[in-house]
C-alpha cells in the first residue's frame, strides 16, 4: 500500500534573534523505512517532537523530503506529490481551512472536492454525520463549536469520499469519551467493511491499542521498534505494572514501602511501578499485609500495555527494530 525508504527531512536552523544563539537544525526524519500493508490499521507512536507529523506530511505530499522515496499504490509521491490527494484522506492537527463552513457543508464540500456528484456527496455527508452523532450540530459553523466537537466534525469530513488510505494525526484530541469511541468504531468499521488502510498518529496508546494491527515507535526521527501490539508487548512480558494510590502521606517508615519509592514514578498520591512477577507479588504482600495497608487507598496490578512498552523503549532505544 505504502512503502517508504530512506526518508530524510531536515528543518533548517532558525537564525538567533536579539543576541540569542542560533538554533540547531533539526533532522526530523532520519532515514525512515516503513511499509504499511493494505487493509491494516497502522499506528505511529512517539514522544512530542519525535517526527510523527513530519513523517505523515511527507506521506501526504504536503512536505517534500530531502532524500528517500515514498511509494503509494504504485505512485511515486516524491516526484508527483499532487497524486496524494486522490489516494489519501488526511486529518491534520489543525483545521483552519474548514472553520468558516457549517459541519454539514464541510463534509459535503470535502466530498465534492474529492470528485463526488452533489447527490452522492450529500448522501455520504448524511450517513457520516449520522454515524458520528453529529446530526444536531450539522447547521453550526465549525468556528462556533467546542474544540472536541470541531475535531469530530473534521474527522467526519475526512471520511467523506472514500480514499484508499486514511491518515489521521491525533484524531481524538480534545474529545470526550463518547466521541472518542465513535471515532475508533468508525475507523474499525472502515477497515472491516471497506478494507480501508489507516495510518494513525496517536498518544492515546491504551485507547488505540484495541484497533491497531501494527505499531511503529518513533524517536528522534528514527523508527526504534515496529511490530504488532502483542509482539511489542513481549518485549516487556516479564514485567507487570503495580499502581498504588495512598490515602494521604505514604508510610515511608515501613522499609518495604521506602524501598518501593526509589523505583516508583510518582504522580500526586499515585505510585506506578514496573516490576518482575516475583517482585510484584512481594510488593503486593508488603503493602496489603502489614501496617502500610491502612495508608493505602487503592491498588491495581496489570499486565503490560502498549503504554508500558512505549515507556520501556524510551529507556533502551536502539536495536529493537523488528520485521
Ligand atoms: N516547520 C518547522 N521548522 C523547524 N523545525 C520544525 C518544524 N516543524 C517541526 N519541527 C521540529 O521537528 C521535530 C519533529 O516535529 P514533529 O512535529 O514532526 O513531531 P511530532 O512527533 O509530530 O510531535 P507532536 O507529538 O508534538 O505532534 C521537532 O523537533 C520539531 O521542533
Amino acid at each position: 500500500m505504502c512503502s517508504v525508504r530512506g526518508l530524510v527531512k531536515t528543518y533548517a536552523a532558525a537564525r538567533g534573534r536579539r543576541g540569542r544563539p542560533a538554533e540547531q537544525e533539526v533532522r526530523a526524519s532520519d532515514g525512515i523505512d516503513l511499509d504499511v500493508h493494505r487493509g491494516e490499521i497502522f499506528g505511529l507512536l512517539g514522544p512530542n517532537g519525535a517526527g510523527k507529523t513530519t513523517l505523515v506530511r511527507q506521506l501526504t505530499g504536503l512536505l517534500r523530503p530531502d532524500r528517500g522515496s515514498v511509494e503509494m499504490l504504485g505512485h511515486d509521491l516524491v516526484r508527483y506529490p499532487d497524486r496524494a490527494a486522490r489516494l489519501v484522506g488526511y486529518l491534520g492537527q489543525q483545521s483552519s481551512a474548514l472553520d468558516e463552513l457549517t459541519v454539514a457543508l464541510a463534509a459535503e464540500t470535502t466530498g465534492r472536492l474529492r470528485g463526488l456528484g452533489l447527490r452522492a456527496a450529500r448522501a455520504e455527508r448524511d450517513a457520516v454525520l449520522d454515524e458520528l452523532g453529529l446530526g444536531p450540530l450539522a447547521a453550526r459553523p465549525l468556528k462556533k463549536l467546542s474544540g472536541g466537537q470541531r475535531r469530530l466534525a473534521c474527522f467526519a469530513a475526512t471520511l467523506v469520499g472514500d480514499r484508499p488510505l486514511l491518515v489521521l494525526d491525533e484524531p481524538t484530541t480534545g474529545m470526550d469519551p463518547v466521541a472518542r469511541r465513535a471515532v475508533w468504531a468508525a475507523v474499525d468499521r472502515r477497515r472491516a467493511e471497506r478494507g480501508a488502510t489507516v495510518l494513525l498518529v496517536t498518544h492515546n496508546v491504551i485507547e488505540a491499542e484495541t484497533v491497531l494491527d501494527r505499531v511503529a515507535v518513533l524517536e528522534r526521527g528514527r523508527i526504534i521498534a515496529c511490530d504488532t501490539p502483542a509482539g511489542l508487548k513481549e518485549l516487556v512480558a516479564d514485567e507487570v505494572r503495580l499502581d498504588l494510590v495512598w490515602r494521604d502521606v505514604p508510610p515511608l517508615d515501613v522499609p518495604e514501602v521506602a524501598a518501593l519509592r526509589d523505583i516508583a514514578t510518582e504522580t500526586g498520591r499515585r505510585w506506578s511501578l514496573r516490576l518482575g512477577h516475583a517482585e510484584a507479588r512481594a510488593a503486593v504482600a508488603a503493602v496489603t499485609g502489614g501496617p502500610a495497608f491502612a495508608a493505602l487507598d487503592d491498588f491495581t496490578l496489570a499486565t503490560p500495555s502498549l503504554e508500558d512498552v512505549y515507556l520501556a523503549l524510551g529507556g533502551r532505544a536502539e536495536g529493537l527494530v523488528k520485521g
